[in-house]
């Protein structure tokens, strides 16, 4: 099965969660836009949700397909946010960020009774870290920040390169007017002490290192769709 398919099962599997009257989280990825075309077509017979995206790129799609969308200023309490990651882990923490929204997602999830994440099972790892950290920082003192990043990475035993996220030969900017680094520090077993090393960093406006956040991933394969759920889901 090819991985747009891949990404419709899970995201159909995701909508099975998604009830009438829900405030919902909308993530943003290619697996995001699957949930979203799927979620128009029951708004479009009838079902009543308003939606917060998570990126610019999201919000286009959503008024394009006809999903109401609100804000976290108008509703700042949501059900359930769904959205795609570049890693999940046995616990469900996750990597996310590989489409320069982490700082919204993070938002949007942590604004959310529950998170759920949808994914080809390419994703699944035992451990997190082969796919690069996306890590947001402000413009100001960029180098300063990698420097700070990488000397606060060592003392965790973690090294590698940490490079600027490029679009052509622009920096790539975040709907939020940020930088990304991407950290390439290989397999990461203390993801707690990462993050928080990372969050003591005055330039880091937020990290890819999403802990406690997701409660169920739904991974499609070509066996299927399988569901994970956190200990500490319900
Ligand atoms: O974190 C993200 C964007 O910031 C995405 O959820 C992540 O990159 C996965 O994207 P895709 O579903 O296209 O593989």
């Amino acid at each position: 099965m090819d991985a747009k398919s891949l990404k419709i099962k899970a995201a159909a599997e995701a909508l099975t969660y998604v009830k009438d009257g829900m405030r919902l989280g909308i993530g943003t990825g290619s697996t995001a836009e699957e949930f979203v075309r799927l979620l128009a077509d029951k708004v479009a017979s009838g079902m009543n949700v308003i939606g917060v995206p998570t990126s610019e790129r999201t919000a286009a799609l959503c008024r394009e397909l006809g999903v109401k969308l609100s804000t976290l200023e108008e509703t700042p309490q949501l059900d359930l946010t769904i959205d795609g990651a570049d890693e999940v882990d046995p616990d469900l923490t996750l990597i996310k960020g590989g489409g320069g929204a982490l700082l919204r997602e993070k938002i949007v999830a942590a604004a959310s009774s529950e998170m759920i994440v949808i994914a080809d099972e390419s994703k699944l790892v035992n451990m997190l870290g082969a796919f690069p950290l996306p890590i947001e920082v402000n413009r100001f003192g960029l180098a300063a920040t990698k420097f700070a990043i990488e000397q606060a990475a060592g003392k965790l035993g973690l090294a590698g390169p940490v490079t600027l996220r490029m679009t052509g030969d622009e920096a790539f900017v975040t709907d939020g007017g940020h930088l990304i680094l991407d950290a390439s520090f290989g397999r990461i077993p203390d993801t707690r002490a990462l993050s928080n090393a990372l969050h003591a960093i005055p330039g880091v406006v937020e990290h890819g290192l999403f802990l406690g956040l997701a409660r169920v991933a739904i991974l499609a394969g070509a066996d299927g769709v399988r569901t994970l759920r956190s200990r500490a889901s319900v």
